[in-house]
């Protein structure tokens, strides 16, 4: 299998979690993107379901393939969410906003009684950190922002680049108009310490460590899918 037909397989082993009439928040990414093509297929036999999407981008391909869509105002309490992630560690810890979604991903899967995550196998680390961590920051002020993070990282003892995210003619602008701070950490021991610190920060409007929300994670390899469980 190729690295697209193994998110396939994890969206397809996703699919089987998603019961007719759901209220389901629907993830970003390229294997979001797979999960959104099956179910649409699903939709099509008419099989109902009430998608919440988690960016602008998965909004545009559920309209283009008829997945029926509601705001998180219209449903502000779901069933399931499935979404990809940039990296599972063994305790479902993830690091999350590679494509900068993870402030609509994270109120969509709080809001939701389960999250399902699904990943291939490059995704499974042992701890957090080689991808580096979005920090989604308000552009008002984001240098003296950025000050505030490199003074939590020294104090956690974390090192490494912090760079603004580029795009084409300026800055990465998200969904909600805000910056990307990507945090070249390497490894990230305590994620907890972490996380509680940089939502202290005024400026940070979220981040990418999303702990203790996935319920589940798919993981697919060359052996197939396997489902590995949160711990209670
Ligand atoms: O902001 C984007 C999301 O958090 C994605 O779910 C994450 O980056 C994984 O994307 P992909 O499935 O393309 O690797």
């Amino acid at each position: 299998m190729d690295a697209r037909q193994l998110k396939i397989a994890a969206a397809q082993a996703a699919l089987e979690h998603v019961e007719d009439g759901m209220r389901l928040g629907i993830g970003t990414g390229s294997t979001a993107d797979e999960f959104v093509r099956l179910l649409a297929e699903k939709v099509a036999d008419g099989f109902r379901v009430q998608g919440v999407p988690t960016s602008e981008r998965t909004a545009r391909l559920c309209v283009e393939l008829g997945v029926p869509l509601f705001s998180l105002d219209d449903l502000p309490e779901l069933d399931l969410t499935i979404d990809g992630a940039d990296e599972v560690d063994g305790s479902l810890g993830l690091i999350k906003g590679g494509g900068g979604a993870l402030l609509r991903e994270k109120i969509v899967a709080a809001a939701s009684a389960r999250m399902i995550v699904i990943a291939d196998e490059t995704k499974l680390v042992e701890t957090l950190g080689r991808f580096p961590l979005p920090i989604e920051v308000a552009p008002f002020g984001m240098t003296a922002t950025r000050i505030a993070v490199e003074r939590l990282a020294e104090r956690l003892g974390l090192s490494g680049a912090i760079e603004l995210r580029p795009e084409r003619d300026g800055p990465f602008l998200t969904d909600g108009g805000h910056f990307i701070l990507d945090a070249s950490f390497g490894r990230i021991p305590d994620a907890e310490a972490l996380a509680n610190g940089l939502v202290a920060i005024p400026g940070v409007v979220e981040h990418g460590l999303f702990l203790n929300m996935a319920s589940a994670a798919i993981i697919a390899s060359q052996s197939g899918a396997r489902t590995l469980l949160a711990k209670d």
